[in-house]
């Protein structure tokens, strides 16, 4: 792929880490010669800076020590060159400078681009580059360079950065110290998994590409999801043929949440929906008369997708060792999850099971699978779901920002839709509806996952704004 792109939902794109780009890095600079990479970086910063501040007066360019550092004095060379006003603030040590970073040092005083140590007052037109640090963070950054990324994030213009912000780990979406929040950012040669995960939304914004004219040859890390395939129903079609799904949980005071994954199954298109309600009142009335409300010992679990454990409470573990062993196609979240992760038992159950299985931990409950922390399993995100997926033989969705879907023996999946609006009690249960759906009606386990935590997330993201996002309303706008 030629030029420069901005990463849009439309399609799948793939993701290198840190240690695959390196990789392709040497290879590109042993075929195209030294410090042509860099003069292609830095042009493709300076054209993109020029695109977002056309009517700029000032660009502020803050230059780290490394090779990060090179591209942001190229980009400055070629913005003087432009007519425009770039404006370094350099952080490098002449004597230990990188020769491509040291090359573009020079051609950026050869024209004549001011530094100075102050951060000139910004205006919202102009344009801050952030090219302290890249793919080299190495550890948390202090003093001075601490400062300037303060500076950077107080700035009044918007922040450009150059292959990653400051501070975000390119594997792992994780900020151990402080970080750069940019409006945008340039990823150079590959797409970085960190960008898209983990605190990654939030401090690259929206992400660009610009390959340097090299293919990616090595295979990917992980993938950014696209969309599902338009699913279309034949006329000849009948309810049977979108399969039945039963919802298993909805103990004493959580009914809702069985009633929630039921609706969003409903909506998302399954063909039948059972409710059985490990709370043995009376059926809850609702909103959907479609659900038809079954005791959990009817159920015909060989024959039906189970959705387990939403608002099961304590009470779901004495039905595992059933569901585990007969459900044609199964989802576990929430109580189910820590029901299984209390129990060595019933993780051997689940490593047996045969039939497809996903789970949808969020990062608690992952963390209890593990026997670890949140913390550890946010620290790296693909990581803790790659592991969850290969030690229990199971398709994994570890929820939150940046969801990752990972499958035995496959590279994982990270799923570019939703937002924050989905930080609301029950958008989980609705996930395990809109997935036992996918399953019922066809899909593989790691489709069924992708695809339906892509449309959870799309829904969010073409949520109203005037409008609250409950549990409810999402699971019914399903389509
Ligand atoms: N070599 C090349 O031709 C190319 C390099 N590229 C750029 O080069 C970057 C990688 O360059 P580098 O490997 O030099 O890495 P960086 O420029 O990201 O940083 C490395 C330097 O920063 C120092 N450092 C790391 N953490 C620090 C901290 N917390 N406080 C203070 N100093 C710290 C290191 O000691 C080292 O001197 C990529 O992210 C990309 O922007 C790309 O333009 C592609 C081409
Ligand atoms: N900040 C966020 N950005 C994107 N998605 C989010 C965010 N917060 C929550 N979500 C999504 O909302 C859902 C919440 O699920 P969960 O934590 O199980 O909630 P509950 O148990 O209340 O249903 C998950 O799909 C998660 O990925
Ligand atoms: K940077």
């Amino acid at each position: 792929m030629r030029g420069m792109h901005p990463i849009t939902l439309d399609r799948a794109w793939p993701l290198h880490g840190g240690a695959a780009t390196r990789r392709l890095e040497a290879q590109a600079i042993a075929a195209a010669g030294p410090h042509v990479l860099m003069r292609r970086a830095g042009l493709a910063a300076a054209r993109l800076a020029l695109a977002l501040a056309p009517h700029a007066r000032q660009v502020w360019i803050a230059c780290g020590p490394g090779n990060n550092g090179g591209d942001g004095l190229e980009a400055a060379m070629h913005l003087q060159h432009w007519g425009r006003q770039p404006c370094v603030r350099w952080f490098g040590d002449e004597h230990r400078l990188a020769p491509d970073a040291a090359a573009s040092l020079a051609r950026a005083r050869a024209a004549g681009v001011p530094f100075t140590d102050a951060m000139p007052e910004l205006q919202p037109q102009d344009l801050a580059i952030d090219a302290l640090l890249g793919l080299g963070s190495a550890r948390p950054a202090t003093g001075d360079l601490a400062a300037c990324i303060a500076a950077l994030n107080a700035s009044a213009a918007p922040v450009l950065a150059i292959d990653l912000p400051t501070g975000l780990a390119a594997d792992t979406g994780q900020a151990n110290g402080p970080a750069v929040q940019a409006q945008h950012t340039l990823s150079l040669l590959t797409l970085k998994p960190g960008l898209f995960t983990g605190v990654g939304r939030d401090l690259a914004g929206q992400v660009w590409f610009d390959a340097l004219q090299q293919c990616a040859t090595a295979q990917a890390d992980a993938t950014l999801a696209g969309p599902p395939p338009t699913r279309t129903r034949a006329h000849a079609s009948h309810k049977g043929s979108y399969g039945d799904v039963a919802v298993l949980g909805g103990a004493p005071g959580m009914r809702g949440a069985a009633v929630l994954a039921g609706s969003a199954a409903l909506h998302a298109g399954a063909g039948r929906v059972y409710v059985a309600a490990l709370d043995s009142g009376p059926d809850l009335t609702t909103d959907a008369p479609e659900l038809m409300w079954r005791a959990p010992a009817e159920l015909a679990l060989a024959r039906l997708t189970v959705a387990c454990g939403c608002g099961g409470g304590p009470q779901i573990a004495a039905w595992l060792p059933q569901v585990l062993a007969e459900a044609a196609q199964l989802v576990l979240d929430a109580d189910a999850l820590n029901a299984l992760a209390a129990d060595e038992g019933l993780q051997d159950r689940l490593r047996q099971r045969r039939q497809p299985t996903v789970l949808t931990p969020h990062p608690l409950e992952a963390a209890r699978l593990l026997g670890s922390s949140t913390a550890a399993v946010q620290a790296d995100r693909l990581a803790a779901a790659q592991t969850l997926a290969e030690r229990f033989g199971a398709v994994v969705v570890l929820k939150g920002s940046g969801t990752v879907v990972a499958a035995p023996g496959q590279a994982p999946a990270i799923n570019p839709t939703g937002n924050a609006r989905l930080a609301t009690a029950g958008t989980g249960d609705v996930l395990a509806g809109f997935v036992a759906s996918h399953l019922a009606a066809g899909s593989s386990a790691s489709e069924a996952a992708r695809h339906a935590v892509y449309q959870h997330g799309a829904l969010a993201d073409a949520w109203p704004a005037g409008q609250a996002l409950t549990a409810s309303a999402l699971a019914r706008a399903a389509n």
